[in-house]
């Protein structure tokens, strides 16, 4: 029994790829339901794709987030500014937060999602491609309130974008970076909450250990492998 959120599982669980490692295509994907490609199969309109980049504070989501907009020609939402001053302030006192200061959050971004895929002035009124979203989703059920996004709407398909990076990393990252509220003494609760969405046919993990310049290649090749998988 499936529940909300969850389609059809691949049997095998999505490869974890590795900056070093080639890209191979994703080994789930030959299980992903047959109605998903590049033009939905119920009628000629063309799939928007919504590329949700995830993982803790400090994984690299908004760096390569940027990247994945460049490259797509994709606008792009960065999860942070999507969060109530509360919720800053808490983090920024070192306080992790709860699913309760999540949900509001996590509907609010998912609404900029669907309204950035929608016609518009700043689109010259042509349904854009999709968009990209830097977004935590540490837990399975904040990803599935991401996933109601596509629900009623077979022309969207929505993405997950996992960056998996050791807790060493992490610290390193935090405590290098200046100027924002998200401290290294947080990364332990990150961590905590993470549950990483193994075996979610719409996820993809990549590890991210490598450089800056590595972590993008290996992402674009990914997310494009992904696209090439569904035409
Ligand atoms: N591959 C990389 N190698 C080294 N440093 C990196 C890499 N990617 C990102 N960084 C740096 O690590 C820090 C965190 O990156 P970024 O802000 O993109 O992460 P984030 O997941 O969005 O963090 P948060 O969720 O806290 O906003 C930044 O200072 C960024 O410049
Ligand atoms: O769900 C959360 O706990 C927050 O979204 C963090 O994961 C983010 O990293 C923070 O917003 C800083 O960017």
């Amino acid at each position: 029994m499936l529940s909300a959120g969850e389609r059809p599982q691949p049997s095998v669980t999505p490869a974890i790829i590795s900056a070093s490692m080639p890209i191979q295509p994703n080994a789930g994907s030959s299980a992903m339901p047959s109605a998903l490609n590049s033009q939905n199969s119920l009628n000629s309109t063309p799939t928007q794709h919504i590329w949700v980049v995830t993982g803790p504070a400090g994984c690299g989501k908004s760096t390569v987030g940027q990247a994945l907009r460049k490259d797509l020609g994709l606008s792009f939402l960065e999860g942070d500014d999507y969060h109530p001053k509360a919720n800053k302030d808490k983090m920024g006192n070192g306080i992790p937060l709860t699913d309760a200061d999540r949900w509001d959050w996590l509907i609010s971004l998912r609404q900029a999602a669907i309204d950035a895929l929608s016609p518009s002035e700043s689109n010259n009124f042509h349904p854009p491609a999709g968009v990209v979203v830097a977004c935590s989703a540490l837990k399975k059920k904040y990803r599935d309130v991401m996933r109601v996004a596509a629900y009623g709407s077979p022309s969207v398909q929505i993405h997950f974008v996992y960056l998996k990076l050791s807790e060493e990393v992490l610290m390193q990252r935090t405590t290098q970076r200046q100027g924002h509220y998200m401290k290294s003494d947080m990364v332990r609760s990150q961590l905590q909450a993470l549950e990483e969405p193994k075996g979610e046919w719409d996820a993809i993990t990549i590890n991210v250990e490598g450089s800056q310049q590595q972590v993008e290649e290996n992402v674009l090749k990914s997310v494009h492998a992904k696209l090439s998988e569904l035409k």
